[in-house]
Formats: structure tokens, C-alpha cells, sequence
């Protein structure tokens, strides 16, 4: 079972679900950043590890982006000493081996050559946000975890190089009751949500619930045919 995280070139990283264990040590000590989508557990589960397994190989912080909401829970939650050492002050707090960077939904950062990022707003039951990730040629644009959000999509219809749509669907239509509790999507609420989308892009699904990943695609299907969302498989690559 893989939870939420996209490694976008070799420095940057989008959430540290566990998918963050299939990547080598080697590959982990090049991560610079992290940027969150929340604090929920299937979305940071691989950040106290990551920093306690690569800060003594690097010679600067682990930059963690998220809204101060989820910063804070962080702080108070994880790297609270009880938890977790509170890496910001390992080895001091000089030289940490962790950073927390604010960056609220509506900013945007370029924190590589090549890569401009921009928080987007959405609606889950902690504070969230999405992601915009611009290479300047071609931008893909990830949900995060989000029920219904009239607010995300007049940003998304003015991304001029939209290619990539990452939208979750958690549950299957049978689950309803539980995505509209837990502020997920089901197919039927996917199919709502894309009738406002209004320029071409290509479509993947995530954060398709383990036991239900078959029935949720089957139902997309008939529910969101023409806008063919396909499935985004573990370690896939995708090019924007
Ligand atoms: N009543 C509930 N409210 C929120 N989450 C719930 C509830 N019941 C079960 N869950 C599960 O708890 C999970 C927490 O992470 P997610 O938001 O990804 O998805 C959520 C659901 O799968």
C-alpha cells in the first residue's frame, strides 16, 4: 500500500505519504523540499523518517512548505520531542536539519530554475491545498484531498499551459455518505466537479481506497467518460 507523494525532478517533492519508501537513500539525501498538502497522516507519514535518515548526509535544511494551519499541527503533533525530536533544532538550531517555510494557498514560489509552484485552494476537514506545478512549458495540477470546491476551478480554467489534472477520488458512489463526511470525491461528485472544468487536459486519478480501486474506476468510467480519466499507477513518470 502506497500513500500520497510525487517526486517532481530530483529535489522537489509533493507530500511524503509512504510512496516516499520506494525511493534509495541516495535519492532521498537529493530531496530539498517538501511541499504539503495537509497534515493528514497518509500525506506526512515518511517526513520524520526522511529527515532523520538524510539530514546528517546533507549540508542544508529540509524545507518543509505548508500553510502556517498545517505547520502548526506539525509542531504541535509530530515534532513535538514526544513523537518525534523536533528536527529544527538537530544538530542546533543554527544549522537545522529541518525548516519550516509558510506558504499559504494563493502564493507562489519558484524554488528551483524551472519549476514555479503555486498553493491552490481546497476543501478537506483540516485546512489543505493543491498544487500548481509550472515548468514554464506545460503545467500539472494536483487536487490534493478535496471534496466539492467551486473556489478551485475558475484558478484551474485560467492555467493557460494546463496539460495535467491530478483529482482524487477516494470512494465509490456507494460510499457517498462517507466521501461527503470525510470531504473526499466519489465518481458521481468527480463528474460535478469536471463539468466545470473548461480547457483540455489530460486526466489521472489518485487516492483511489485499497479494496475499492477497481469499482471507483469502473464507475468514473461511466460517470466522467468524456473526459477519459485514467488511473495514476504507482511510480508512474509524467512529463509537463
Ligand atoms: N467520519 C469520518 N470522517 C473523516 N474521515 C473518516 C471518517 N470515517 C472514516 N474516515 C476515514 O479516515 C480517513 C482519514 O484520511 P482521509 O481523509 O484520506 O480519508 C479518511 C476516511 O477514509
Amino acid at each position: 500500500m502506497r500513500t500520497t507523494s510525487f517526486l517532481v525532478g530530483r529535489h522537489t517533492l509533493i507530500d511524503a505519504g509512504t510512496g516516499v519508501g520506494d525511493l534509495s537513500v541516495a535519492e532521498l539525501s537529493q530531496i530539498d523540499r517538501v511541499f504539503l498538502t495537509h497534515s493528514h497522516l497518509d500525506h506526512i507519514a515518511m517526513l520524520p523518517l526522511l529527515v532523520d535518515t538524510v539530514g546528517a548526509m546533507r549540508d542544508k535544511p529540509l524545507d518543509v512548505y505548508a500553510s502556517r494551519a498545517t505547520l502548526d499541527i506539525l509542531s504541535a503533533h509530530v515534532f513535538n520531542w514526544r513523537v518525534w525530536p523536533d528536527f529544527r533544532e538537530i544538530p542546533n538550531k543554527a544549522a537545522p536539519f529541518l525548516r519550516f517555510v509558510q506558504f499559504e494557498q494563493g502564493e507562489t514560489v519558484m524554488p528551483e530554475p524551472g519549476l514555479c509552484v503555486t498553493a491552490l485552494p481546497a476543501l478537506h476537514t483540516v485546512p489543505a491545498v493543491g498544487y500548481q506545478l509550472d515548468s514554464g512549458k506545460h503545467s500539472l495540477v494536483f487536487t490534493g484531498d478535496t471534496t466539492i470546491n467551486d473556489a478551485f476551478w475558475p484558478v484551474i480554467n485560467a492555467v493557460e499551459n494546463l496539460k495535467t489534472l491530478i483529482i482524487e477520488t477516494a470512494f465509490c458512489n456507494r460510499e457517498r455518505a462517507l466521501a461527503e463526511a470525510s470531504r473526499h470525491l466519489c465518481p458521481a461528485m468527480l463528474a460535478t466537479e469536471l463539468a466545470k472544468l473548461n480547457r483540455p487536459a489530460e486526466i489521472f486519478i489518485t487516492h483511489l481506497k485499497p479494496g475499492e480501486i477497481e469499482l471507483t474506476m469502473q464507475e468514473i468510467g461511466e460517470d466522467a467518460a468524456s473526459f477519459r480519466p485514467k488511473m495514476l499507477k504507482n511510480g508512474q513518470m509524467l512529463d509537463f
